[in-house]
C-alpha cells in the first residue's frame, strides 16, 4: 500500500536507534511534531507512563524496543523487563510484547514485532470493513489509529478500510476526556486520511444516537478477557450501553496481542487509575483511565484472524506468538 502524504509512518511513531528508542511525542500532537529520545529502558517506561507513546499495541512495541535497547547497551535485561512491565497496568500488549522479547531481546525481534502489529492492523481492517453499513455514520472513542498501534490503526484502520470501500459517510469523534485522544489524535489522523469527521464532546453521543445519526460504534481495546469482556478507554462502557439502548452495533477491533485468555472475565482486568489532576487541578477527582464493557454489549470482536461473535469464549482465537 502506498504511503499517504502526511500520514505518519510506523518508524516515525516509534523506532529503535543504536542508542535510543525514539518516539513521536503524542502529548504535543497535533500542534507540534516533536521526537522524544529515550536512552534507557527506564526512559522508555517514563515515556509510556506519561503517554508520550500510548495505545495498547504501540506501548507493546515501545517496550519491545526498550528491552532491545537494554540488551544492546549491556543493562540488566531482567530489571529493564520489570521497569517496562510496571509502566502501565491495563493494556496486556505491554506484557505480551515483553514476554515475546525475553528469550531473544534483539533489535531484529523488536522490529519484527512492530512490523507484525502493523500487518495485523491491515488484516483487521480488511475483516472489519464489510461490517460497516453502506453510507455509515461511524462513532469512535479515544484513539485507536496508527499512533496507537505503531501504524495503520485498529478501529481507525477498520474505518479507513471501510472508507476506501466507499462505505463511510462520516466519523463522529468522541473528544475523550480528560486527555483528548479523540479530539487531538483521531481527528488529526482522519484529517490526514481525508475522511469526513466531526469532534463531539463525550456527552453528546446519546443525543446523536437518539437523532438516528449513528449507524455503528467502532472502538479499539486494551485487554480482552476470555469471555469477551473488553477494557478500553474510560467512556467506552457508557457508549456500549447507549448503543444497546438505541439498537446500534458496537464492534471492537483489536489484534490477538490484546487478548488475555488468563483473565476469565473483565473483573480480572486491572484498571489504571491516573493522577486526579488530569481531571481537576482544583478539586478532588477520580481518574480511571479505562472501563470494562461486558461482552454482552459487544456485537463482534475483530482480530487479524477474522470476525468473532458470541459466544466469545469459543470464537476468540489464541494470542499470536512472535515469529
Ligand atoms: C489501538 S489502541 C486501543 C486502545 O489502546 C485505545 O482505545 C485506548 O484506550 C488508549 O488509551 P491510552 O490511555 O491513550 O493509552
Amino acid at each position: 500500500m502506498m504511503d499517504i502524504p502526511g500520514e505518519i509512518a510506523p518508524e516515525q511513531i516509534v523506532r529503535l536507534e543504536h542508542d535510543a528508542v525514539v518516539v513521536l511525542d503524542q502529548r504535543l500532537l497535533p500542534a507540534e511534531r516533536a521526537e522524544l529520545r529515550c536512552r534507557s529502558a527506564a526512559e522508555v517506561a517514563d515515556a509510556i507512563r506519561t503517554l508520550a507513546v500510548r495505545g495498547a499495541p504501540a506501548i507493546g512495541v515501545a517496550a519491545a524496543y526498550g528491552l532491545a535497547l537494554a540488551a544492546s547497551t549491556g543493562d540488566d535485561v531482567d530489571a529493564a523487563y520489570a521497569t517496562l512491565a510496571a509502566s502501565r497496568p491495563t493494556a496486556v500488549n505491554l506484557r505480551w510484547a515483553l514476554d515475546e522479547m525475553r528469550p531473544d531481546p534483539t533489535a531484529a525481534r523488536a522490529r519484527r514485532i512492530h512490523a507484525d502489529e502493523v500487518e495485523r492492523c491491515r488484516r483487521m481492517g480488511a475483516h472489519a470493513a464489510p461490517l460497516v453499513p453502506e453510507r455509515a455514520r461511524v462513532l469512535t472513542h479515544c484513539n485507536a489509529g496508527g499512533l496507537a498501534t505503531g501504524g495503520y490503526g485498529s478501529a481507525v484502520g477498520a474505518i479507513r478500510a471501510a472508507w476506501e470501500q466507499g462505505r463511510v459517510e462520516r466519523v463522529w469523534v468522541d473528544e475523550t476526556r480528560p486527555l483528548l485522544q479523540g479530539a487531538r489524535l483521531t481527528a488529526f489522523e482522519l484529517e490526514t486520511l481525508g475522511i469526513p469527521h466531526a469532534v463531539i464532546v463525550d456527552g453528546a453521543a446519546a443525543s446523536l444516537m437518539a437523532r438516528g445519526e449513528v449507524d455503528v460504534v467502532i472502538t479499539g481495546a486494551d485487554r480482552i478477557a476470555a469471555n469477551g469482556d473488553t477494557a478500553n478507554k474510560i467512556g467506552t462502557y457508557g457508549l456500549a450501553v447507549l448503543a444497546r439502548h438505541h439498537g446500534i452495533p458496537l464492534v471492537v477491533v483489536a489484534p490477538t496481542s490484546t487478548l488475555d485468555p488468563a483473565a476469565a472475565t473483565g473483573a480480572e482486568i486491572p484498571i489504571e487509575e491516573r493522577d486526579p489532576a488530569e481531571v481537576s487541578e482544583r478539586f478532588p477527582a477520580w481518574n480511571p483511565a479505562f472501563d470494562v464493557t461486558p461482552a454482552d454489549l459487544i456485537a463482534a470482536i475483530v482480530t487479524e484472524e477474522g470476525v468473532h461473535t458470541h459466544p466469545f469464549a469459543e470464537s476468540l482465537p489464541a494470542p499470536v506468538r512472535a515469529r
